[in-house]
């Protein structure tokens, strides 16, 4: 595919979203505080920093494992055909649970990807979302925690890809064309 031309603008910095994941942590743990073990289910591959960055202020039980989900190959647009490329390795009957997300943009990905893993009757199922774009959503779909709502720009960095690169960027920034006319 041909790249057209891009800059990114920071839209939220590293030290911002560290700032939030001490504080989404610090309520996880709370929610979580009778546990015996948590499993941390990280989304692939975009979630990769995210999980990161959480599993290490969580004070809790827990145990990590992995599912690769994919709709938008190297484009902007969802698919909105989840498909799963990876399942986890263990079982999650009666386990507590929780989902790690980037971001739920049209919904499809996680919407897909709870109920799949609800069918699997865990004891507790919740979702994480470092980030969310309300107002793109297509399915009816809300996760148990966010960490920041965004606007309706594209983003990249923090695990985050535009045709798989920018994912290593520190924080997140959003794509702005530099061949747009305005
Ligand atoms: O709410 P949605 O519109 O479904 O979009 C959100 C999903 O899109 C991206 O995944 P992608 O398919 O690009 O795979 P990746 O995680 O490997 O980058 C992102 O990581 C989310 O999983
Ligand atoms: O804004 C986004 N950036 C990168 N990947 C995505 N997948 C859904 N929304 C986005």
């Amino acid at each position: 595919m041909s790249q057209r031309p891009y800059v990114i603008d920071v839209m939220i910095s590293a030290k911002t979203i560290a700032a939030k994941i001490e504080d989404l942590c610090s309520e996880i743990t709370s929610e979580f505080g009778n546990t015996d073990k948590l499993i941390v289910v990280g989304l692939l591959r975009g979630s990769f920093v995210f999980i990161a960055d959480l599993v290490r202020e969580l004070d809790l039980p827990i145990e990590v494992d992995f599912l690769e989900a994919s709709s938008y190959g190297d484009g902007m647009e969802s698919s909105r055909e989840v498909r799963i490329l990876k399942d986890l390795r263990g079982a999650i009957e009666g386990r507590d649970v929780l989902v790690v997300e980037d971001i739920v943009d049209t919904g499809h990905t996680l919407n897909h990807v709870t109920k799949l893993l609800r069918s699997r009757n865990p004891k507790r199922l919740k979702s994480i979302a470092l980030l969310d774009k309300p107002s793109r959503r297509e399915v009816d779909f809300r996760s148990d925690w966010i960490g920041f709502e965004i606007p309706d720009e594209f983003v990249v960095g923090y695990g985050i890809d535009y045709a798989q690169r920018n994912r290593n960027l520190p924080f997140i920034g959003s794509v702005r064309f530099t061949d747009d006319p305005e």
